[in-house]
């Protein structure tokens, strides 16, 4: 069955970002640890798609992959991006407990056991896989200064993490996202934070928030790898 875009009567809606209540949260024990093989030297290019900016990879083979979690395939790295708000009081696209954060990042994998390309595999309802990580306001963050390179410092060890199923959070709003949440935020600065709001879409605007309202979780169950 293709993905639905909106919600519709085969199936009830899936669309992200949600709030998640974590005293609703359920441990689910068959959750394994996440599995993550980034190859820094596979990262392309930063490309400004106007309602924010994109570092690509080179996603023509698995060198760099995403497996187990929630997951029953593989799932290669395709980009990470980031949403952020007009001040640091939000801009995250998930929200914990009604917490919002300044900014969120995400990093996007395509089903490349099933599917042949990101393309394809934006219509299947396992298509995806998007790693969500909160930031907060701290420290500045040297490997934020430099992810492209230090891609392989933000995976790591036993990370704890919500995982739901839901969407693209930006048109065309495919339901073909398996969420994989991190439990611990890392830290950014108001000044690094602050460059994000420099970025200018293709009216020469600036980009002050890109983050999508939150969308309703239906009879959705999020669930927790950790009690
Ligand atoms: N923001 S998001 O991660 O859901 C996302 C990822 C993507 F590859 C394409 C999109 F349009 C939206
Ligand atoms: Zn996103």
């Amino acid at each position: 069955m293709g993905v639905c875009t909106s919600s519709t009567a085969q199936c009830l809606p899936r669309q992200s970002p949600i709030d998640i209540q974590t005293r609703r949260a359920k441990y689910d024990s068959s959750l394994k640890p996440l599995f993550i093989q980034y190859d820094p030297n596979t990262s392309k290019r930063i490309i400004n798609v106007g309602h924010c900016f994109n570092v690509e990879f080179d996603d023509s083979s698995d060198r760099s992959v995403l497996s187990e979690g929630p997951l029953t395939s593989h799932y290669r790295l395709r980009q990470f991006h980031f949403h952020w708000g007009t001040s640091d009081r939000d801009g995250s696209e998930h929200v914990i407990d009604g917490q919002t954060y300044p900014a969120e990042l995400h990093i996007v994998h395509w089903n490349s056991q099933r599917y042949s390309s990101f393309e394809e595999a934006t219509k299947h309802s396992d298509g995806l896989a998007v790693i969500g990580v909160l930031l907060k306001i701290g420290e500045p963050n040297p490997v934020l200064q430099n992810i492209i390179d230090n891609l392989d410092k933000v995976k790591t060890k036993e990370r704890t993490y919500w995982t739901y199923l839901g969407s693209l959070t930006t048109s065309p709003y495919s339901e073909c996202v398996t969420w994989v949440l991190l439990q611990e935020a890392i830290t950014i600065s108001s000044e690094q934070l602050q460059h994000f709001r420099g970025l200018q879409n293709e009216d020469e605007e600036f980009i002050l928030e890109n983050h999508r309202p939150l969308q309703p979780i239906e009879k959705r169950l999020v669930k927790s790898s950790c009690k």
